[in-house]
């Protein structure tokens, strides 16, 4: 199949990054028991997501919320074929991802400035210079890394972001040895024709196989944004969390993450090919939500029966 943009398709299973138990509890007001957490990691192992993101080696001063992380990971059951991944930014992160036995680690920047002195202290540049080493040592010791770029749309200090600035922040991740990129609409205020204005800038400096995208739901829209994305431009890989948790504590005004379960069903829907089942991921999101103590954004989080699931039409 052609696609808009000149790409042609070949039908290849959607990646989903599961980021429930990272970017879903570390803006929760509550912190999560560590049983809870293991809990939440093992059942997302049995959804057929690719790859989960168990938490974050950041300052425990920034991110208290995920501060046992390290205990995470030893806990938690590992599944063969499923990658896990946790948030790094500097040399201290990185020691205790390598202790954990974290096979792949995630350093994150951002295309606006503010935004980024906010969230890790620094600017953007110097952000991505502090990487270089780390980046380099990560991949000597085997690891695969990410590198998160946020307000690739909208930055909640700056307003709209040119996606020219975010090109120049990949090209120079790409240049220190990143293996993948995420973009994320950190404040989830992007509609489709952003999507397409960031992917129509940034596809000709990247393979597509090397990108994924990141959105947050404030305005509804991240399905809609998913679901352009795939059928506009063949993008296969998204970073979703169950349920609709998450949320950045340095983005203001931002709801959660666009939910794994809607986006899975969605896509299913409209012809794509995924491994992850739907009603485990629900089931998940239910028992996080246990947890939390609270109901959580995703549609087919609150359907308790299993005649959600897709299935297509034969
Ligand atoms: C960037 C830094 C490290 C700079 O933080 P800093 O304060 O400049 O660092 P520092 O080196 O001066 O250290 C301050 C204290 O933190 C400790 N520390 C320092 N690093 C670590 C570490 N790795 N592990 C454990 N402890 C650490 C360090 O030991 C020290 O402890 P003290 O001596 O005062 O007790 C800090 O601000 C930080 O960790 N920030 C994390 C911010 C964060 O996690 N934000 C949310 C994730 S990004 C996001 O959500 C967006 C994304 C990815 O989802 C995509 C999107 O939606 O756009």
């Amino acid at each position: 199949m052609s696609l808009g943009n000149g790409h042609n398709r070949v039908a290849r299973p959607i990646r989903i990054i599961e980021v429930g138990p990272r970017d879903g509890l570390q803006n929760e007001p509550a912190i999560v028991p560590t049983s809870a957490k293991v809990s939440f990691v093992n059942a997302l192992s049995r959804t057929g997501a690719a790859e989960i993101e168990i938490g974050s080696f950041v300052s425990p001063h920034a991110i208290p919320q995920l501060a046992d992380s390290d205990e995470v990971a030893r806990k938690m059951e590992r599944l063969p074929g499923v990658t896990y991944s946790a948030l790094v930014p500097n040399e201290k992160g990185l020691e205790r991802a390598r202790a954990a036995a974290i096979e792949k680690i995630a350093v994150f920047t951002a295309a606006s400035e503010t935004f980024a002195r906010r969230n890790i202290k620094c600017g953007v540049l110097e952000s991505i210079d502090r990487f270089a080493p780390l980046v380099a040592e990560a991949k000597r010791d085997g690891m695969t890394v990410r590198g998160y770029i946020s307000t690739a749309t909208h930055c909640p200090f700056e307003g709209a972001v040119d996606p020219g600035r975010v090109i120049k922040v990949m090209q120079r991740l790409l240049h220190i040895g990143i293996d993948e990129i995420s973009l994320g609409d950190t404040i989830g205020k992007a509609a489709p024709n952003d999507v397409r204005r960031l992917l129509d800038a940034t596809l000709p400096h990247i393979e597509r196989s090397r990108l994924s995208l990141h959105f947050h739901d404030t305005y509804g829209m991240a399905v809609a944004n998913v679901l352009a994305a795939w059928t506009d431009y063949g993008i296969e890989a998204f970073d979703t969390a169950a349920g609709g948790l998450g949320g950045c504590p340095y983005a203001p005004g931002a709801s959660g993450n666009v939910a794994t379960e809607d986006v899975v069903y969605a896509l299913k829907a409209s012809g794509a090919i995924l491994t992850v089942d739907e009603q485990q991921v629900a089931a998940a999101a239910r028992q996080i939500s246990r947890a939390l103590d609270r109901p959580l954004a995703s549609r087919l989080s609150r359907i308790q029966t299993d005649r959600t699931s897709y299935e297509p039409v034969t």
